[in-house]
């Protein structure tokens, strides 16, 4: 099972790096990998399971977070029209995205950064992601608000980009043109 001892924290190149695209079908080990990545999300977000494993919640993991450069991402969260988002997805990418920005106005953090950082992350507001998913089938997936903003979090971690590297340095809490937050 994956615990925070797994997590690489920020400093390890690892997370700096464009990681490797995952041979399509995928490995039963790259498999297994992704479906304990998804396992963690669920865990961490289980008050006992997290309480018992000293787990911090999460709702995406990239797994560069745990020291694999490899096109991998997974989402476990419920956006705020409580749609449910559960997967395991290789070689994510955005195909296509609005001109609109958003930003969670809560400013973001990252399991894999072990500090405050405040500010703004200017975010598409609308994203096509094509992938393919724990079962092998391609999947296209339009994304707005809340979901939107979790697997852009998640994409840059697969090019070795921090949130914060997309916070306004001259104002943290500049508000992006052209956009609207999600509360
Ligand atoms: O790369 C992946 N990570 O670093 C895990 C991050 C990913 C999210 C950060 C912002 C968008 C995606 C994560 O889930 N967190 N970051 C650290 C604090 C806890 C947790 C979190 O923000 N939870 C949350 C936020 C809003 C609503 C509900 N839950
Ligand atoms: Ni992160």
């Amino acid at each position: 099972m994956i615990t925070m001892d797994d997590i690489v924290r920020e400093g390890n190149p690892i997370l700096n790096k464009v990681a490797t695209i995952v041979p399509l079908p995928p490995s039963l080990e790259d498999k297994q990998i992704l479906e304990e990545m998804l396992q963690y999300l669920k865990n961490s977000q289980d008050e006992e399971i997290a309480q018992e494993y000293q787990l911090r919640p999460g709702v995406g993991l990239a797994a560069p977070q745990i020291g694999l450069s490899k096109r991998m991402i997974a989402l476990h969260f419920e956006d705020l029209d409580e749609k449910m988002y559960s997967y395991g997805l290789f070689n994510p990418k955005i195909i296509s995205h609005s001109v609109e920005k958003t930003y969670l106005s809560t400013g973001e953090g990252c399991l894999s950064v072990d500090r405050e950082v405040p500010g703004y992350v200017p975010r598409h507001a609308r994203i096509t992601v094509s992938a393919t998913d724990l079962d092998g089938n391609k999947v296209k997936l339009r994304l707005k608000g809340f979901a939107a903003i979790v697997f852009q979090h998640e994409i840059d971690h697969l090019n070795g980009i921090m949130f914060y590297d997309h916070i306004n340095k001259d104002d943290p809490f500049y508000e992006p043109e052209n956009s609207k937050p999600v509360d």
